[in-house]
């Protein structure tokens, strides 16, 4: 991501800050859960999809995941598929299929034959279990799930990273700031690594001030009652479909001073964490259901927006004033910006260490 940030600004471009932290997020999990790189920016690569027709796919993934569709309610309406949802799932979920079909072919391909064969990623793990007829992991399971986790992994720390900058790009002493920190803790001679995060309380601030303002999945995923219970006055009987909307959680002036502002400081000197224990915070959700990546998502947040602070210097394009900058967001299972976030970046460590060598699968 940081080398391509810099190709792009020594072409004197401005940077699509969602293309890079879309591509950064989704290289990340891929090589965790697929073994590796599987999407690439450039056309004609015979082994890699197009990173662009993933990102268009999961955009609608999230928008479908998140509309109201009437039929859902009103059952004996779904013939007539009046708003077209379901049409577009399916036609969606024919495409993901193709690429999912190929994965699991090629991870097939590596294993077959090959005896007591180790596990070199996630989906040979998975595939390893599908052997087993007794735990009823069938073929389609596997590739829902995997499907699950690199949806789940890649759109929720790109849309953080692009709002994390946005935010900063409003408030430019913000920014200063926090490249004043990455100075003082990991100086001008080398990259933030995790390690370092625990040093950079600033960063860490700005990080959950970003997940309270814009949680990405602002009603989490839809949840059921499995018992009858009453919260806040409110009888809900079993099996009711229950949204829990941290969105608003996160701007309630009950707990919150000024909710609407973007003020990282908030958080000095107090113990409120993402992790789910404290109810006025919860980008992750909470509990059973909670977000099972949510220690991974958040590094990933964390280091990715530390080092394009660390790495350039940014603002807005020619004749853009922060406070020009438009902060909409989209609807959808995922709140992301309703226009993508678009900065001029200039290198700001010495240049040696822009040579990146991408030679990583
Ligand atoms: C900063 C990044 C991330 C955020 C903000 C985030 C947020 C969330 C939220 C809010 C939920 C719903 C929880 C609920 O309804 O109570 C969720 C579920 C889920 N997330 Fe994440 N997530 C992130 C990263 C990841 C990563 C890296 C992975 C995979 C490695 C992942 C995989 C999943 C899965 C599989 C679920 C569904 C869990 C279930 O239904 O039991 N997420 N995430």
């Amino acid at each position: 991501m940081l080398g391509s940030v810099f190709e792009t600004c020594q072409r004197g471009l401005p940077v699509e800050i969602r293309e890079e932290t879309f591509s950064v997020s989704n290289n990340i999990i891929s090589r965790m859960v697929l073994g590796r790189r599987y999407f690439d920016k450039e056309e004609g690569n015979k082994n890699k999809i197009r990173l662009e027709e993933l990102k268009e796919m999961f955009e609608e993934l999230f928008v479908l995941n998140g509309v109201f569709n009437i039929e859902d309610f009103i059952p004996w309406l779904g013939w007539l598929d009046l708003q077209g949802y379901v049409g577009r799932m399916k036609k969606l979920s024919e495409r993901l299929d193709v690429f999912l079909e190929e994965v699991v072919e090629e991870h097939d391909r590596r294993r077959k034959g090959v005896e007591n064969y180790v596990a070199k990623d996630m989906m040979d793990v998975l595939l390893k279990q599908a052997d087993d007829p007794q735990l009823n992991l069938s073929r389609i399971k596997v590739k829902a799930f995997t499907l699950d986790i690199i949806a789940g992994g890649t759109e929720t720390s790109a849309t953080l990273v692009e709002w994390g900058l946005s935010e900063l790009l409003k408030k430019p002493e913000m920014l200063e700031r926090a490249t004043k920190e990455l100075d003082r803790v990991v100086g001008r001679e080398r990259w933030v690594e995790e390690k370092d995060m625990g040093g950079l309380e600033y960063v860490q601030w700005i990080v959950k001030e970003t997940m309270r303002l814009h949680p990405v999945a602002p009603l989490l995923v839809p949840h059921l009652s499995t018992q009858r219970c009453r919260i806040a006055g409110y009888d809900i009987p079993a099996n009711t479909r229950v949204f829990v909307n941290v969105w608003s959680i996160g701007r309630d002036d009950q707990s919150w001073e000024n909710p609407n502002e973007f003020r990282p400081e908030r958080f000095k000197g107090s113990t409120v964490d993402v992790m789910g224990r404290d109810y006025e915070l919860l980008p992750f959700g909470s509990g059973r259901r909670m977000c099972p990546g949510h220690s991974l998502g958040h590094k990933v947040v964390e280091i990715a927006l530390a080092n394009l602070i660390h790495g350039f210097q940014w603002k807005l394009p020619d004749g853009q004033s922060p406070k020009d900058l438009h902060m909409g967001e989209i609807f959808g299972l995922s709140a992301s910006r309703s226009y993508p976030l678009v900065a001029m970046a200039r290198p700001r460590l010495p240049s040696h260490l822009y040579n990146f060598n991408s030679s990583q699968p």
